[in-house]
């Protein structure tokens, strides 16, 4: 498969390699089973098509993006201002954002460690990155000096992997500090449904600083949803990019049917579907950390994380030792070395372990790493 490196160069070639084992706990999109009230939604989809085939695809897509975005609590998004662009997925449209950026500057500051998609769809463009570490978001004010050196602050929140939330004093903060400095301020929010840390109204505090900013939501790592996804690109009316123009370049606009099928799992997930998507999640880290208990040079650092990965400190091994011996027990997890993209040694003995799977696969995984492990 021409996907599939011999030796992956990001870490999304590491997780081509799992695509087709029964125990992937590698990548961050959700694979666990629906859940009743959720199979019975796609029982629904003829009737969605019908629906969607009849109405204006701008009241579709209203409706869709005023459930997703009211179940996470971003009350004040711009989607009546027509600031919220859809796209197919999150990377499409952080690669619009990209464009846009490039056209007005080329230094952004980069959270650190972090996903490393961000910095290779940023690089691709042609940007500088600066890393900004992840505690610095958290500690204090920025340096004034790194802020007049960048055209752009890009955060993501919660983070990935380490699920460190940016709360609402720090973001107001950040927003602040951009505006001062005219900087942009972009957050990729992709993990935010798991984490009701992560609900306070973002975006009344992005609009009350007057920073120009950028948001991109995805839908895609929440729910089973066979990658039928939005990825939502908000931004400020002053962010001054050519996000429209971008955007225009690379799409007309995304399905009416997936729109619909996302409203509808908005409206479970705010009828309960959410808590219930928390507790499952939190079982299956319990699992994974109860399971792991007492096995020497292992730890958790990241204890505070609700998101829907965790990572896993394997002490004086490498992350991609256990990933290697793990998968001659046909077991895929994720070494992080590539999150730290400004220092991968930095991610060297550490793993990443998937939570949206079923409960057997979590424990199946489990009893895989305390075999390697022991
Ligand atoms: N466009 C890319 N590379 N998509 C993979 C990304 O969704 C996986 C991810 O974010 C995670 O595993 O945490």
């Amino acid at each position: 498969d021409s996907k599939i490196a011999t030796s992956p160069g990001n870490l999304t070639q590491f997780e081509y390699l799992a695509l087709n084992s029964p125990l992937n706990l590698s990548d961050g999109h959700a694979r666990q089973a629906l859940t009743p009230a959720q199979a019975g939604i796609i029982d629904e989809l003829p009737s969605l098509w019908a629906d969607a085939v009849k109405r204006p695809v701008e009241e579709v897509e209203r409706s869709a993006q005023r459930a997703y975005f009211e179940l996470l609590g971003q009350h004040s998004h711009p989607g009546a201002d027509g600031r919220v662009l859809a796209c197919y997925s999150s990377s499409v449209a952080m690669e619009i954002f990209a464009r846009a950026l490039a056209t007005t500057t080329d230094a952004i500051g980069l959270v650190h460690p972090t996903f490393d998609n961000i910095p290779d769809i940023l690089r691709g463009v042609g940007m500088r990155l600066v890393p900004v570490e992840e505690h610095w978001l958290h500690d204090d004010d920025l340096p004034a000096d790194l802020l007049r050196s960048l055209g752009c602050l890009f955060v993501t929140t919660p983070n990935n992997p380490t699920g460190k939330v940016v709360s609402e004093e720090r973001l107001r903060r950040l927003a602040e500090q951009c505006a001062e400095y005219g900087v942009v301020l972009t957050l990729d929010t992709s993990f935010r449904g798991f984490d009701t840390r992560a609900h306070y109204d973002h975006y009344a505090i992005l609009e009350q600083s007057g920073c120009r900013w950028v948001v991109i939501e995805d839908t895609g790592k929440l729910w089973p949803t066979l990658e039928l996804k939005i990825g939502w690109l908000a931004s400020s009316a002053n962010v001054g990019l050519p996000l429209a123009k971008v955007y225009s370049d690379i799409l007309l606009g995304v399905s009416p049917l997936v729109l619909s099928m996302v409203k509808r799992f908005s409206e479970d997930a705010a009828g309960g579907g959410l808590a219930e998507l928390h507790r499952f999640i939190a079982t299956n880290r319990a699992t994974l950390r109860n399971g792991l208990a007492g096995i020497p040079d292992i730890s958790f650092p990241d204890p505070d994380s609700r998101a829907s990965v965790e990572r896993l400190d394997v002490g004086s091994r490498t992350g991609l030792e256990v990933w290697t011996a793990l998968r001659e027990h046909n077991v895929f997890a994720l070494p992080c070395h590539q999150f730290h993209w400004a220092r991968p040694q930095e991610g060297e003995h550490s793993l990443r372990i998937a939570l949206s799977r079923s409960a057997e696969a979590v424990t199946k995984a489990t009893n895989a790493l305390r075999a390697v492990l022991g």
